[in-house]
């Protein structure tokens, strides 16, 4: 046998079930404030086949968005916390038997999987009697228990920009999850029959219930990628005509590149990550659109463009419905740093306009130091900047929705009866 290479991942023990692999996320999640995209993409769930990593991923989610409630029903159970391990097996356990998993089954596993852990063995029957109490009194009280509120680094600014009850909004978003959204190449109302969606005010796609997203119609023929309702905006706002030279200056992993490029522009997409650069070349190859691409900094970036869609760096607070796992991984010790590099960003980003260019500024961050106040702080540092309200003024959106000093405020909140959109921030600036 070969020897294993030195730059192989140190072998993980292979998780036996898509529960197990679920706690385990959970542990590095809760415990060493890892993100489940890194997770994933470091190859976490790699060993499972893929309808058990998309359980597993599931599991791991379901808990995420619900820990609040599980925490609620176990401490009744228990006279301390138990080591975070057995804690994440609990929490995993609970959630799922208050969400109408088959008690049996659900209590057996974890009471296996905690005997499986030489550590923790110990606890399989704290483990047992404590899952067996849930099975017995959870799912009554779960229904009663509020919604959970997000942690207090992001419930405070939050509460403080928008009022306690927009942010209960929020939560109510959160709590509910997230459809799946394509953003169609062609033909909007016929990729909507074809998938069997809901086609949205604003032109993407909405599928309730998607299932495996590769098997859907139309994926390997690239008539559609995936990609948030709120987050196909700020590319229809930037309304590249065919031929304009355009940058897309944070470009991975390639969602709004693919629309630049589908509208005609001569696409350059930059971003300063060789590994999500490499999700921008596969995105363009299924869908064979084409761009340059890029890998280098956004600060150091030359050339001249029409037209510039800067997709800054940010918190990512927008899109919680879709990633439970931020408000637990984070802390918002990186939102100074972040608001620091959007506005050296958007300084040089105008400095590549060509004479009488244009520029989308967006985040997915619900932070408005990300949003409003970058634009408001740009328009006082560059003379002659304006904003282009007239841009926004786009089929499905709101006027109500534009901010005072010109921009678009998108929250999870809005289309409450149609399964919610990322919360976002988008403005148009002309030099
Ligand atoms: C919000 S994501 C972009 C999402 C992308 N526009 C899309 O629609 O798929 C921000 C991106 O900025 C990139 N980034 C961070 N710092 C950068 C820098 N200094 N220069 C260029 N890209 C940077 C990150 O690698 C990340 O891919």
């Amino acid at each position: 046998m070969p020897a294993p290479s030195k730059f192989e991942a140190k072998s993980a023990p292979r998780p036996a079930s898509p529960r197990t692999a679920a706690a385990h996320l959970l542990d590095q999640i809760l415990g060493e404030r890892r993100l489940l995209s890194e997770l994933l993409a470091t190859g976490a769930l790699d060993r499972l086949e893929a309808p058990d990593r998309a359980r597993a991923q599931r599991l791991a989610t379901q808990t995420l968005r619900s820990i609040e409630r599980a925490d609620k029903i176990l401490a009744k159970h228990l006279r301390k916390p138990p080591p975070l391990t057995v804690q994440n097996i609990l929490r995993l356990g609970t959630v799922e038997l208050c969400m109408g998993g088959d008690a049996h089954g659900v209590v057996n596993e974890c009471v296996n999987m905690t005997a499986g852990n030489k550590r923790f063995a110990k606890l399989k029957g704290l483990v047992n009697a404590v899952l067996r109490k849930v099975a017995a009194d959870g799912p009554a009280e779960w229904t009663i228990l509020r919604v959970p509120h997000l942690p207090k680094w992001l419930r405070a600014p939050l509460s403080e920009a928008y009022g306690a009850k927009t942010v209960a909004g929020f939560e109510a978003a959160h709590f509910a999850g997230a459809p799946l959204d394509l953003t169609p190449r062609g033909d909007a109302a016929a990729l909507a029959e074809a998938v069997g969606g809901t086609l949205l005010p604003t032109g993407s796609v909405r599928i309730a219930d998607a299932g495996q997203v590769s098997a859907l119609p139309g994926y390997e023929a690239g008539e559609w990628w995936v990609q948030d309702a709120a987050a196909a905006i700020p590319a229809r706002v930037l309304n590249v005509a065919k031929g304009e030279t355009v940058l897309d200056m944070c470009a991975a992993p390639g969602g709004k590149t693919l629309q630049l490029a589908a509208a005609g522009g001569e696409v350059t997409a930059l971003d300063i990550s060789d590994a999500r650069m490499a999700r921008v070349r596969e995105n363009l190859g299924r869908t064979g659109l084409s761009a340059a691409l890029v890998t280098g900094d956004a600060l150091t970036h030359e050339g001249q463009y029409d037209a510039i869609l800067l997709d800054a760096p940010c918190s990512a607070t927008g899109t919680i419905r879709r990633h439970p796992d931020l408000p637990h991984a984070r802390d918002g010790s990186e939102i100074g740093d972040l608001i620091a590099l959007q506005s050296a960003m958007l300084d040089h980003a105008l400095g590549l306009l060509k004479p009488g260019g244009r520029l989308v500024y967006c985040t997915c961050s619900l932070l408005p130091d990300e949003g409003e106040c970058q634009v408001e702080e740009a328009l006082a540092r560059h003379p002659g900047l304006t904003v282009d309200r007239a841009a926004l003024n786009l089929p499905g959106i709101d006027l109500g929705w534009i901010t005072e000093e010109g921009g678009l405020r998108l929250r999870p909140d809005y289309w409450a009866e149609l399964g919610g959109m990322d919360g976002f921030y988008i403005a148009m600036l002309r030099i």
